[in-house]
């Protein structure tokens, strides 16, 4: 984390920073097929045998659930969640310099270029790292191959979840998205109810709806309209799709379909990540 943070840090300015991680990063060409290696059975968690906090990140598609299940591990793993869409927001509602820009980016539901997003999350780290925080889930980053290949550079990943859910959901899933303006707590009012046909399984994922004192305060994001989303998703499958392909070359790449609705789906991952028992400890000492 400290090298991250680190090396990540702006110098004289985020251009000079990139033009430096690229030259000095993006020639290591990736292992070879025989170098894949298959993930082996996760260790207890907490922490990684070196000591150092978990370093993980999430991949997958607008509307997946990343954020829901990268704030629950970051919980159950005591690591920081940091989404860069959280960052990019935050920076819009400042009103700082960058934020008409931005706005005008993610309203169009572009990505935000590689040196801005890096400068943020730079500035993140920097910040985490000051009151001592140690490892991180990211969420939202890294989206392209140059990104990735930045992070590759600069610290050792160890794990990549990649959230997979069947195309039909993501948009209607997207579309629901609330926030309650009060308190900051995240909903989705839709309901996604999938039958079985074409030799897939049904799938049914309950609406999350908010208690009653958040309910009369709800929003929604700005680029969560349809076009925006569709656009997001067009996006993803051009720019960030292949961010995935980088990471199984690695063979740090967790492939999760999930399988419904939060309880199941939760339950699953920790059964995957070999994390049960790491909660059932937390929930008895809570
Ligand atoms: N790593 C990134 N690179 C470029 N742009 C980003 C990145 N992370 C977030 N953004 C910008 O912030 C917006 C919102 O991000 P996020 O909340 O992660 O959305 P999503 O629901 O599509 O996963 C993105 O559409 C993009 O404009």
């Amino acid at each position: 984390m400290a090298v991250l943070g680190r090396l990540l840090r702006p110098r004289t300015t985020a251009l000079y920073t990139i033009r430096t991680f690229c030259s000095s990063y993006s020639t290591s060409s990736p292992p070879s097929s025989s170098e894949i290696a298959v993930i082996p059975p996760l260790p207890a968690f907490g922490k990684i045998t070196d000591g150092r906090n978990v370093q993980w990140v999430f991949l997958g598609c607008p509307g997946v659930g990343k954020g829901t299940y990268a704030s629950r591990l970051s919980k159950l793993l005591g690591v920081p969640h940091i989404a860069t869409g959280d960052l990019v927001r935050d920076e819009l509602s400042s009103k700082g310099p960058l934020s008409s820009q931005l706005a005008e980016i993610v309203n169009q539901g572009k990505l935000v270029s590689d040196e801005i997003i890096i400068n943020l999350l730079s500035q993140r780290l920097e910040a985490g790292e000051a009151k001592g925080e140690s490892g991180f889930i990211l969420d939202g980053f890294p989206r392209t191959i140059r990104q990735a290949e930045i992070l590759e550079g600069v610290t050792n990943i160890d794990l990549v979840i990649n959230l997979k859910l069947r195309e039909e959901a993501l948009l209607a899933k997207c579309l629901g998205r609330r926030t309650c303006s009060q308190c900051g707590g995240n909903y989705n009012v839709a309901c996604i109810d999938i039958k079985a046909d074409d030799g897939n399984p049904a799938m049914y994922m309950p609406p999350l709806l908010p208690p009653a004192n958040c309910a009369s305060k709800l929003i929604t994001r700005s680029d969560d309209t349809e076009e925006v989303v569709k656009e997001r998703l067009r996006i993803y499958n051009e720019k960030s799709r292949p961010v995935e392909e980088f990471y199984r070359m690695r063979g740090k790449l967790l492939e999760f379909d999930l399988p419904g609705g939060i309880p199941e789906s939760w339950t699953k991952l920790l059964q995957v990540l070999n994390l049960d028992d790491h909660e059932d400890k937390r929930s008895a000492a809570a």
